[in-house]
């Protein structure tokens, strides 16, 4: 079984995959850590974010691995570990800047392509473009003042500061940010994290042992 849960900018979308994941007993696949990872090896390199030609030779050259585990991913570039550093500020000013690059979203759809299901994947296209076959599809939404308090505990920056760069990178990232028409939309501004967990259990097709 694939489930997909797609969303605007910190919506819940890993915390909620990561608990729905736990709950199935399967691995949640994090999409945007790849996005993440190619601005991090792109900026550590000095390129041009806009320039895709010499960004995808970069990453063809020094090949990024998704591990995706229930608990959380982790990105490594051979033996070096990337995870902590994919969600500074500066990643989060480029990474739509990277994400709109049609051969880098090949490369990255390829990827996610390749892992064996069942697993939980989130991101923004997952259930449009991904995996359209997916069996259960979500959407997370919630107000840019909700998402920023809540992510104010992670980022060193203020609440209305936080809610401006969220703002921005939805404007950028709304071309493959679009709802399945087949997803189900979840406000989860009233909703605490279990509540968003349960609900998108609630909503999944009934499991056999070999789905
Ligand atoms: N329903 C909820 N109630 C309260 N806090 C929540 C809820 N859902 C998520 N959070 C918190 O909001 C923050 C952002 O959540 P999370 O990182 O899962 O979002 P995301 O959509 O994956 O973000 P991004 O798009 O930046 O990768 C985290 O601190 C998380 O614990
Ligand atoms: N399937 C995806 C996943 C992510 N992105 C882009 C959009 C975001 O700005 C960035 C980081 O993702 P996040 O960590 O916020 O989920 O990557 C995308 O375009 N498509």
């Amino acid at each position: 079984m694939i489930v997909t849960i797609d969303g605007v900018a910190a919506s819940g979308k890993s915390s909620v995959s990561s608990g729905v994941a736990r709950a199935l007993g399967v691995p949640y696949v994090s999409s945007g850590l790849l996005y993440r990872a190619a601005t991090l090896l792109g900026l550590e390199a000095g390129l041009d974010l806009h320039g895709a030609a010499k960004l995808l030779a970069h990453l063809q050259a020094h090949p990024l691995r998704l591990e995706p585990l229930a608990g959380g991913n982790r990105v490594w570039q051979g033996e070096r570990e990337l995870t902590g550093g994919l969600h500074s500020t500066r990643v989060d000013a480029g990474v739509s800047v990277v994400a709109a690059l049609p051969d880098v979203r090949g490369w990255v759809d390829a990827q996610l392509r390749a892992l064996p299901a069942p697993f939980v994947a989130e991101g923004r296209d997952m259930g449009t473009t991904v995996f359209p076959q997916a069996q259960a599809k979500f959407y997370l939404t919630a107000s840019p003042r909700i998402r920023a308090q809540r992510r104010a505990s992670e980022r060193p920056e203020d609440v209305p500061a936080i809610e401006a760069a969220l703002v921005r990178r939805d404007l950028l990232d709304r071309v493959q940010s679009a709802p399945a028409p087949d997803a189900v939309v979840i406000d989860t501004g009233p909703l605490t994290l279990d509540g968003v967990i349960q609900t998108v259990l609630a909503q999944l097709p009934q499991r056999t042992p070999s789905a």
